[in-house]
Formats: structure tokens, sequence, C-alpha cells
């Protein structure tokens, strides 16, 4: 395992962030940590990285408690205050690579972060997603074995956010170990090996995307527009308002449309669809994810 956490707790005065989360994260997996705002993340993800100090529990890398080893080995994706007015991104990454023994040639860190043509840029005036890749690019200029991401992509627009995912699947395929938390269900599915579901400082689902599906959901997803129900059905509670629809999670499609058909609802415009991550997440912890 690359790294191992065992019964982990954090408090801060009352609040008891993070209470009891057991976790393996497997050398070359990639871990998607998902959860609600205030559900413990962040904490967790910095008692991973030996930012915080557990309360209780324990962190361990590659059998041993977090210490010079990790530290060397481990790549962290700071938010962008990390950042230092008038240095250039070439600087910035000069900067970093003098806190390691034997980083990685800056050149190669800009051309694999996509960064050559901004090298002598302000870092002030790079876009979102620029910023991005230069504290990806600064996460990665010690080679690590390890890398963390924490909401990597938030407010990014869409074509840099794919270009972001891009980036990551380039750096997962050199066999590196990536601990991410998003808020976005499409970067889990397109990046996460392992998903783990966190709410109230606890994981309360964790597997493949597809093994979490399973294991939820049987069935489908029926979707109908909201004038095709009737008030009575639309206040049953098996219906919920996507949109200008109103969807409901069925276990038996069979049993479901037949009743649907008897009580004289119209399936002329029904849509029928595979569960998503989306619909587990709102299922598990009532909310639903930023999109
Ligand atoms: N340094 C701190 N001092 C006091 N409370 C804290 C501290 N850091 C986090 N918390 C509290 O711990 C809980 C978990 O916060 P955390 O930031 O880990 O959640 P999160 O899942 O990352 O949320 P978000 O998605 O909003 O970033 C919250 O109630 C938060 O207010």
């Amino acid at each position: 395992m690359a790294l191992s956490v065992r019964q982990l707790h954090k408090h801060f005065g009352d609040i008891h962030a993070v209470r009891g989360i057991d976790l393996d994260i497997a050398v070359g997996e990639c871990l998607g940590l998902l959860g609600p705002n205030g559900a413990g993340k962040t904490t967790t993800v910095e008692l991973l990285e030996g930012i915080q100090v557990p309360s209780r529990g324990s962190v361990v890398y590659r059998g041993e408690a977090l210490g010079p080893r990790f530290r060397a080995e481990a790549g962290i994706q700071f938010q962008h205050t990390a950042l230092q007015d008038f240095l250039t991104v070439r600087e910035h990454l000069t900067l970093f690579a003098r806190l390691y023994d034997a980083p990685l040639p800056v050149d190669e860190v800009l051309q694999r972060c996509a960064l050559e043509a901004l090298s002598d840029r302000d870092a002030r005036k790079l876009s979102g997603g620029q910023r991005q890749r230069l504290l990806l690019g600064i996460a990665l200029i010690n080679d690590p074995a390890v890398l963390f991401l924490d909401e990597p992509t938030t407010g990014l627009d869409p074509q840099a956010r794919r270009n972001f995912w891009s980036l990551v699947k380039s750096i997962k395929a050199d066999g590196k170990t990536v601990v991410l938390t998003t808020h976005y269900m499409e970067e889990a599915y397109q990046l996460c090996d392992r998903i783990a579901i966190m709410d109230h400082g606890r994981i309360i689902a964790q597997g493949t995307p597809s093994e979490l599906l399973a294991h939820h959901f049987g069935g489908a997803v029926l979707s109908l527009p909201q004038t095709a129900l009737s008030a009575e059905q639309r206040a049953a509670g098996d219906w919920r308002a996507a949109g200008d629809r109103m969807e409901s999670v069925v276990a038996d499609v069979d049993a479901a449309l037949t009743a649907l058909h008897r009580s004289g609802t119209s399936l002329q415009q029904l849509l029928i669809r595979e569960h998503t991550l989306e619909d587990l997440f709102i299922e598990l912890t009532g909310e639903a994810l930023r999109s």
C-alpha cells in the first residue's frame, strides 16, 4: 500500500471534523474523495499530507509513519495563495526546485504541464487554468511518487478542466499514486480508480465507480416531464425534480412501468437512463454536488 489510514480522527475544538476513517490507497491508484461542503475532505487530505496532526489514529506511508521519506516522495498541489507576486512561471518552479535534493529539470516540468510558452510570464497574469497548471508543476518538481490534488479544477471553465484532466491522466500513466478531492462527479469518473464518499467526517461508501453503482442500485432511472405526473404522484416522494422533468430511481423497471401505465400516466416522453455517481451521491448524502 502507498498509504494506509486507521481510525483517523480530527477535532477542532468542539468540531469533530474527521470521525474514524479507515482507508488504504494502493501504489499507482487514483483515489477520489467526494462529499458535500464541510464533509471533512480537506481535513482528511491534510492529515494524509502530514499538514495536520491527527487527534487520534495513524497515517502510514509505505509501511512507515509520515517522515522524511514521505516528504521527499509526496507532491502537494497548493492553493494559488502559494504563488509569489513578481515571480514568473519559470522562477516559481526554480524556487520550489531548490527545496529538494534531486528535483526534475525545470524545462521538463514546463513541458509536462504545457507551460513552455508561458515560462516568462508573471504568475499574476495567468488565467485560472494556467495557474492550476503552474501549481501542478510545483507539485511535480520533486518527481513525487504520490500526488495530492485538492479540488484542482474548481472554478475552471469546462475546456480548462478537460485540459487539466488530460494532464492528470498522463501523470497517472507514469504510475504515480494520486489522491484527489473534487466536487465534480465527472472528474471523479474520468480520473479515479476508486472513490470514497464522505459525509459528516466519515466514509459512507467506497469502491470503484462501477462497484458502487452495482452495490447500491439495481434497475434504472425513469424520467418524465413534470406535466406528465399528477400532483398526487409528484407529492408521493418517489420522484425528485431534475430541471423541468422529474426522476425516479426504480429497482424493477417492468413493475414501475406497469404501475405508471395503469395509473393512466402518459409515457410518450419517458426517458430511461442508467444510474450515475451523481444519483448515488444524492442517495447517500441527500445533497447534489456542484455541477
Ligand atoms: N482549522 C479549522 N478550525 C476549525 N474548524 C475547522 C478547521 N478546518 C476545518 N474545520 C471544520 O471541519 C469541518 C470539515 O471541514 P473540511 O474543510 O475538511 O470539509 P470539506 O469536505 O473539505 O468541505 P469543502 O467541500 O467545503 O471544502 C467543517 O465543519 C469545518 O468548518
